[in-house]
């Protein structure tokens, strides 16, 4: 294990809402500069380890690292640093989409050029326009270009690929590959598993709050004994079906 700081590191993480487990002792390590796909079935524990590293939510125990520094205590430089695409973002009613992103230059200190960002998204015509008006899918690019405010450290994106039609997935892809050559590292979540496939160096796989495998698309193949021309959904499949046949509950 490498002894430079990571972009993310988490020891024993564990979150328990009431009776349910959500995470469950999570050991990750995300190197900087890697682009990391976060995998997992519906109800995984995904979402709740994102809320833990941006300290929306606490954790019932264990560590967390978020660019060498702790969420809890310090959020702020942490926010600066980052760039977050939230699961289910919302837009302020009645503020246009230029504004929706001069808000969060100004809370970050950065004189980013909206335009230049609603432009990289996609959205060049449509900074006058209240967001609230925009299709779901713009709003999803709205949100991408929030979080590229400031060129942050790493991008932090949870189902970044909702709600896209495919140039806008591809332009997803796209950026994430430039935030990456720029020196980014990106950290996301997502069912899109061939979008993941064609992006990520590197995948955890959660299941019932655990990671149970971790690993390129290559590692993975082998590690189940899949063949060369599996695809990360395959080998998705085929590791938490073996879960689920061990005992797990369907998700
Ligand atoms: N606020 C909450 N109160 C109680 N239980 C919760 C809460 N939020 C999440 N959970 C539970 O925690 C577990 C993990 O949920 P989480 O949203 O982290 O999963 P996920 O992997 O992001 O799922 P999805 O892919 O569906 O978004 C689930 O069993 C969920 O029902």
């Amino acid at each position: 294990m490498s002894n430079s700081p990571s972009a993310i590191e988490t020891q024993g993480l564990t979150k328990r809402y009431d009776g349910t487990l959500a995470v469950d002792g999570l050991d990750l390590r995300v190197e900087q500069g890697e682009i990391y796909g976060f995998l997992g079935a519906n109800g995984a524990g995904k979402s709740t380890t994102i809320g833990i590293l941006l300290d929306y939510l606490r954790p019932t125990s264990g560590t967390v690292r978020v660019l060498d520094r702790n969420p809890e205590e310090d959020v702020v430089e942490v926010h600066d640093r980052i760039g977050v695409l939230p699961d289910r973002f919302g837009v302020y009613e009645g503020v246009t989409g230029r504004r929706h992103i001069k808000l969060v230059a100004e809370t970050k200190a950065v004189d980013d050029d909206p335009d230049t960002l609603l432009a990289r998204v996609g959205l060049k015509d449509a900074g006058d326009t209240s967001a609230e008006k925009y299709s779901q899918g713009m709003q999803q690019r709205l949100a991408l270009a929030m979080a590229l405010v400031g060129e942050p450290e790493l991008l932090i994106l949870d189902e970044p690929f909702t709600g896209l039609d495919p140039h806008g997935v591809r332009r997803m892809r796209e950026i994430v590959h430039e935030e990456n050559d720029r020196g980014a590292t990106v950290f996301f979540s997502s069912h899109v598993l061939g979008q993941v496939e064609l992006v990520c160096d590197r995948v955890g796989i959660l299941h019932d709050g655990q990671l149970i495998a971790e690993g390129s698309l290559s590692e993975l193949r082998d590690r189940t004994g899949s063949d060369d021309e599996a695809s990360m959904e395959d080998v998705f499949v085929s590791l938490t079906d073996a879960r689920v046949d061990m005992g797990g509950e369907v998700q």
